[in-house]
């Protein structure tokens, strides 16, 4: 058994939205590979909060159970959050069902989320000990749906402008180049971590020292270790660090070198194209790496997993990368 849900961008590629059916009723989630809580916008979030949302109304589904007492509270790297009560639900996800899965109704949403028009949710798709359910902890959908996976695997396949793909329980070897190149994954915070053994900055030599990072599929950007975010844009003749724009920004008519982050015996290559992220409207563009605030690892958000097939293995605990 296994599930293929198409994964729509929003502009600007900011995030990537999935439609997830909860008790009958059908809305569009962020699918976070960097957060393990199941949550939504419900008849439980403020009105005022719900503007122009699709909501999940519990008394309409006949299988809703309500968890009593239970209650969530997340935060987000950004400063977004949201907290509120639990219960449990069928989710199903592009055909992959899963009985008894802990729904978390939001009764209340930072500012982010609510002028977030598209985003109606997120689906935790990290490793269930970071999920904030109290007094009881609860697993992710992928966490339930594991044992009736043919593989138990999820793949994300994501596009820039364009449609893309998550499949649960089954790798698609048509949506990759050549082989998958598998890394040990370190699951103990929560993430899926893994060690990056050195970058290249265009066609420069790979040097810089190991660091971890995180896949995280929740992250618009790349956000790399303050050094190499300095060494990549001093490539970049007009490159600067604006704080208006919120981080490094350069002339829209400049050539952006690729990133090459080596990964065991593999380089992972982020194309120039996508690391001139947006156009700030008045002639600079804003860059698709930028820093990670000294928070010790390196976040490879949509930025980086856009231009890889990626393999999430939750029975062996590893990643797999490949070329599309
Ligand atoms: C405000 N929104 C839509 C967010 C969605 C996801 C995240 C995140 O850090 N995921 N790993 C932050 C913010």
């Amino acid at each position: 058994v296994g599930g293929d849900v198409t994964a729509t961008p929003e502009s600007d590629d900011n995030e990537y939205l999935c439609p997830v059916t909860i008790g009958g009723q059908t809305l569009n989630l962020d699918f976070d590979s960097g957060s393990s809580d199941l949550w939504v916008f419900s008849t439980s979030t403020p009105s005022s909060e719900q503007q122009s949302h699709t909501i999940y109304n519990p008394a309409k589904s006949s299988t809703f159970k309500e968890l009593n007492g239970f209650t969530w509270q997340i935060s987000y790297g950004d400063g977004s959050g949201a907290s509120g009560t639990v219960g449990t639900d069928t989710v199903t996800v592009g055909g992959l069902t899963v009985k008894n899965q802990a729904v978390e109704l939001a009764t209340a949403v930072s500012s982010e989320f609510v002028t977030d028009s598209a985003n109606n949710g997120l689906l935790g798709l990290a490793w269930s000990n970071l999920n904030t359910v109290e007094p009881t902890q609860q697993q992710t959908f992928f966490a339930n749906a594991g044992p009736q996976l043919q593989q138990n695997v999820f793949t994300a396949d994501l596009r820039h402008d364009q449609p893309g793909s998550y499949d649960f329980g089954f790798i698609d070897t048509s949506k990759f180049q050549g082989n998958l190149n598998y890394v040990p994954v370190d699951n103990s915070q929560g993430f899926w971590q893994f060690t990056v053994d050195g970058y290249a900055v265009g066609d420069g030599a790979t040097g810089g020292n190991s660091f971890s990072a995180i896949a995280d599929t929740g992250t618009t950007l790349l956000l790399l270790d303050d050094n190499i975010v300095s060494d990549y844009y001093s490539q970049i003749s007009s490159a600067q660090n604006s704080n208006s724009a919120g981080g490094f920004v350069f002339d829209c008519t400049e050539d952006v070198p690729d990133l090459t982050l080596q990964i065991g015996d593999y380089a992972a290559v982020v194309p120039g194209s996508l690391l001139n992220f947006s156009q700030n409207g008045d002639g600079t563009c804003f860059g698709g790496i930028q820093s990670d605030g000294g928070q010790g690892f390196a976040i490879l958000g949509d930025v980086f997993l856009k231009a890889q097939f990626t393999v999430f293995d939750q029975g062996n605990v590893q990643l797999g990368f490949a070329p599309k």
